[in-house]
């Protein structure tokens, strides 16, 4: 846990950095820090590991004043990951990642085993990269061995600076999404800083919005795209913030759509006569354990011959989202297979469809559940079919 209490920086020139900084990352959170370049956020972080000294306050880490910890040891509980990565050209990937295990002591054997594990949970194959150097790789792997050396003394709490920076939209998001797989099994306490508002979204379980040297607003991403704190957080976090909640409204069970279903193995002229008597134009196929298969269309199923099942006219279908996934995910796969709805399923098992109608109602759902004041129309919602 890291707590600050009225920290204060002013810079030998008489700079204030921050100012009166008061919050706390609760143990196994991902608080970011996002704002405008200069507003603080990598003073903020610094002081963590005592890189720079605060002028004022104190911060405690797991209780105990940082001031009264020896440096040295107290970056070793801590990890530290930044958008240059540094990783020491002339070391292996694999020696880079065992860096730290070998600073407290581990045994080299030992310290390489962990490096190997690491850098498999980070998604690279330690026989395939261990044995390259830094210049040999992309800049999205680099960032990778850059998380797996900071994580490699198991270290209770980590710093990130800008981690996911240096690299293409693309492979940002696919690196912020692995990483918050890894954070869901590692559960560090993590502060991590960005001046990007989207990733702070996707990324924190709280956001502390900077502005100048100070906290305009720290809460939960919901409440600060729902409901600003202030003028200058609603500017910060745009216009399109309507959009934004996209990326943090979970999937209900109660948004689904239940469209007629059939079997893999049921007879196609009942399944046929089923749709004709409820109008509908299509149904979810299922197999006997209730998985989705697929889909199949009333007019593919009106001219099936006596004896023909299900399955021999239904159509595969890709496009699913677990339950609890959040709407822009369910909008992505929509797009990405030009769909006019979703599967949501929970685990295995087929729950209902998602469409952009309901999708849209469940954004709604979202906004007016904390709007809180804020009018409607203050929150966009006309932009969704253009993300
Ligand atoms: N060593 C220093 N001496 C004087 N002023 C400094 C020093 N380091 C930083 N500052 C100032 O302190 C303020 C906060 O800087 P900081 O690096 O924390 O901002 P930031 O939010 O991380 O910005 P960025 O996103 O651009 O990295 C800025 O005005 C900066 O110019």
């Amino acid at each position: 846990m890291i707590r600050f209490e009225q920290v204060g920086k002013v810079y030998p020139d008489g700079t204030t950095a921050v100012d009166g900084l008061s919050f706390e990352v609760a143990e196994g959170e991902l608080v970011t820090l996002v704002g405008p370049s200069g507003c603080g956020k990598t003073t903020t972080m610094m002081m963590v590991n005592r890189l720079i000294e605060p002028t004022s306050g104190r911060i405690l880490v797991d209780g105990e004043d940082i001031a009264k910890i020896d440096p040295v040891k107290l970056r070793r509980r801590i990890g530290y990951v930044i958008q240059q990565v540094g990783l020491f050209p002339h070391r292996t990937v694999l020696d880079n990642t065992a860096t730290v295990p070998a600073l407290v002591g581990w045994k080299r054997s030992r310290a390489r085993e962990r490096a190997a594990e690491l850098l498999d949970l980070v998604g690279l194959d330690p026989a395939t990269y261990g044995s390259r150097y830094p210049a040999q790789l992309s800049g999205g792997q680099r960032q990778r061995v850059g998380v797996a050396r900071a994580l490699a003394a198991d270290p209770p709490v980590l710093l990130m600076d800008e981690p996911f920076g240096a690299v293409d939209p693309v492979v940002r998001e696919r690196l912020q999404n692995e990483f918050l797989a890894l954070q869901q099994r590692v559960r560090k306490t993590v502060l991590l800083v960005t001046h990007d508002i989207e990733e702070a979204v996707r990324m924190g379980d709280r956001i502390a919005v900077y502005g100048e040297g100070r906290i305009e607003q720290f809460d939960t991403p919901a409440a600060v795209l729902g409901t600003p704190a202030t003028p200058y957080v609603a500017r910060f976090v745009g216009s399109d913030r309507g959009l934004k909640r996209l990326s943090v409204t979970a999937i209900e069970p109660e948004d689904l759509e239940e469209p007629p279903v059939a079997l893999l193995a049921e007879s196609a002229r009942e399944a046929a006569a089923r749709l004709a008597a409820s109008g509908a134009r299509w149904a979810v196929v299922l197999n006997g354990a209730g998985e989705l298969h697929g889909w199949v269309s009333a007019d593919a199923l009106r001219p099936a011959r006596e004896g023909e099942r299900v399955g021999s006219l239904a159509r595969r279908m890709d496009a699913w989202v677990p339950v609890g996934a959040p709407l822009k995910q369910a909008f992505s796969e929509m797009l990405q297979y030009d769909a006019g709805w979703v599967a949501v399923l929970d685990g295995s098992l087929f729950l209902g469809v998602l469409t952009p109608a309901k999708l849209h109602e469940a954004l709604r759902r979202s906004v007016d559940a904390d709007a809180q004041g804020v009018g409607r129309d203050e929150v966009e919602f006309d932009s969704v079919s253009d993300a």
